[in-house]
């Protein structure tokens, strides 16, 4: 397997993949978005920071790629929509560089406070001004935080330890947590007009983007200081400048850009009291050691596949769930595939009811599972847990997932009911002593078949021979019957014919026994 790592990231998580059997790590910095594509046609994964730009483009060009990793928090620089739809896992880092960011913000606040950074120019320019740079302390201020998440969170204890009055603003942020560190829940408008200090800890979004902007800055008092060292965008440049030029924000720190590297005739080069940094907020060798690490053993385990956490694009399963939980998942792709290949058609609606005694686990997964194996019919190896939902939703197919708490047969089941073509069928599947699968009702037929190997399935008419008839025409074909199980509803009906084969039944065959009278429907089906 190879894996690309197109940004500079730490060697002690790269010496984790190289230490993986069968893996070569190529680094590869600084490519263009061609040599890229190019460097990408045969990797298994894509390491990354925030530099390079994971676009349609490189997803596409990357076929074999299963997974880009992110040494860091934000995705910003990956199109992950584009990796979701095509079934690439985006994996990030978290938690790695949480304090690192929180520090930088925390030291960009010190230095617009006390004028650090223009000080130093000062005095290293020969000159000795100190009534120019008469500061402000942080003890009594009130800091603004807007996203309180996991930097957020940091900040604003690092703020109580110097005795400011901390205002959150993330709609996440409960009285309760609030409470317990300390500051004051606030809406957006109060924690704008009444701060004296504003950093901004939330990811760029439709909703963040130019949060801080011309209206912002009228809300605020005069001779406030901001900080951005989340990601640029979210406080717009060009409001920025005029309310540092009007005096109404009294100095700025900001380590990202709108466009980054910061173009060389951004007006921002030239504004007063503002500080910049080139986002420098992970940049420590803690935090790139951290991310590097995480990064390196998602991506590990990912490729070998064992669970993982931190995918951007997946619900999260830990290793304890996929322990109780895998084999039901792997029922879910199961009784997905056999609906899938007994009942092929256009599909319009898919329900996932889980029963019984599994209602009580997190089964938000199995649905994509049950997709899985179902879609596997059409989109073969190319839809995975990742494009499920999005290939269903590309088709029309919608998706419902029930909880029955209540079993009527089994202690536990998962029942697949589609509608294809116009018709409804259902499978209903569970597991024998917790791990064994097997199909136990087909549109309401009840059967006992294990949903493995080589399979041939039939609707027919409950009538004197018909077994015979098609046993003797697999005999002829040379394919073994391992087991067969019959259904009927009554006598001289409708009735189904699972038989379980030791080889593939050659296409003609199986059209020989559609031909059969009273046969209304075959199908040969092959599952893993
Ligand atoms: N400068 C750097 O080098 C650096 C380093 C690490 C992280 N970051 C960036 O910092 C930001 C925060 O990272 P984090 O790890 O704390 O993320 P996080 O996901 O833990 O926190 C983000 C918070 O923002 C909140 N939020 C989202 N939209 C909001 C809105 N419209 N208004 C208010 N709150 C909103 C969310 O509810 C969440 O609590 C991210 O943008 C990340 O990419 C930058
Ligand atoms: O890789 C970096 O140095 C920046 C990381 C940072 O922006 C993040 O979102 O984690």
């Amino acid at each position: 397997m190879k894996v690309l790592v197109a940004d500079d990231i730490s060697l002690l998580g790269l010496q984790k993949l190289d230490n993986l059997a069968d893996t070569e790590v190529v680094v590869r910095l600084g490519m263009t978005e061609a040599e890229l594509m190019e460097e990408v046609k045969d990797a298994d994964a894509l390491l990354v920071r925030s530099q390079t730009k994971v676009t349609p483009a490189v997803l596409d060009a990357g076929r074999k790629l299963h997974v880009v990793g992110r040494a860091g928090v934000g995705v910003d620089n990956i199109d992950v929509g584009h990796a979701t739809k095509r079934g690439v896992i985006v994996i990030n880092a978290p938690d790695g560089n949480t304090i690192a960011a929180a520090e930088h913000t925390f030291a960009m606040m010190m230095s617009i406070a006390r004028y650090i950074p223009l000080a130093h120019q000062s005095v290293t320019a020969g000159e000795w001004k100190r009534k120019d740079f008469v500061g402000v302390e942080l003890l009594g201020k009130t800091l603004g935080v807007i996203g309180m998440g996991r930097i957020g969170t940091e900040v604003a204890t690092r703020a109580r330890a110097f005795k400011m009055k901390v205002f959150g603003y993330d709609p996440f942020l409960t009285e309760e947590r609030a409470g317990e560190l300390g500051i004051v829940k606030t809406d957006l408008e109060r924690a704008l007009r009444e701060a004296d200090f504003i950093t901004v800890h939330t990811p760029l979004t439709k909703d963040t983007r130019h949060l801080i902007g011309t209206e912002a800055f009228e809300l605020m008092k005069t001779g406030v200081r901001i900080v951005n060292c989340a990601r640029g965008g979210i406080i717009d440049e060009a409001a920025l400048c005029v309310a540092l030029e009007n005096g109404k924000v009294a100095g700025a720190a900001l380590d990202v850009f709108e466009s980054e590297p910061l173009p060389a005739n951004s007006p921002l080069r030239n504004a007063k009291n503002l500080i910049l940094t080139p986002h420098l907020g992970a940049s420590t060798l803690e935090a790139q050691e951290q991310v590097a690490i995480s990064v390196a053993e998602e991506v590990a385990n990912i490729l070998a596949g064992k669970p993982f956490k931190n995918a951007v694009n997946l619900p999260a399963l830990s290793a304890e769930q996929l322990t109780v939980l895998g084999p039901v998942l792997e029922l879910g792709e199961q009784v997905g595939a056999f609906m899938g290949q007994a009942f092929s058609g256009d599909l319009s609606d898919v329900q996932v009811t889980v029963g019984g005694e599994w209602t009580k686990q997190d089964t938000g997964f199995l649905s994509r599972t049950v997709l899985k194996g179902l879609l596997a019919q059409r989109y073969a190896d190319e839809v995975n847990y990742v494009n499920a939902p999005t290939l269903a939703s590309q088709i029309g197919l919608a998706v419902s997932d029930v909880q029955q708490s209540r079993s009527r047969v089994y202690t536990s089941f998962l029942s697949v009911s589609a509608s294809v073509s116009g018709a409804r069928h259902t499978v209903v599947g569970t597991l024998y002593n917790g791990s064994n699968p097997r199909i136990v009702e087909i549109d309401n037929y009840r059967i006992d078949a294990e949903p493995h190997g080589t399979m041939i399935f039939t609707y027919h008419s409950d009538q004197p021979g018909m077994i015979g008839k098609i046993g003797t025409m697999l005999g002829e074909a040379g394919v073994n019957i391992a087991s067969m199980q019959v259904g009927r509803m009554e006598t001289g009906g409708e009735a189904i014919m699972l038989l379980c084969v030791d080889r593939m039944v050659p296409d003609d065959v199986v059209d020989a026994i559609g031909e059969v009278p009273g046969v209304r429907r075959v199908r040969s089906l092959q599952l893993s």
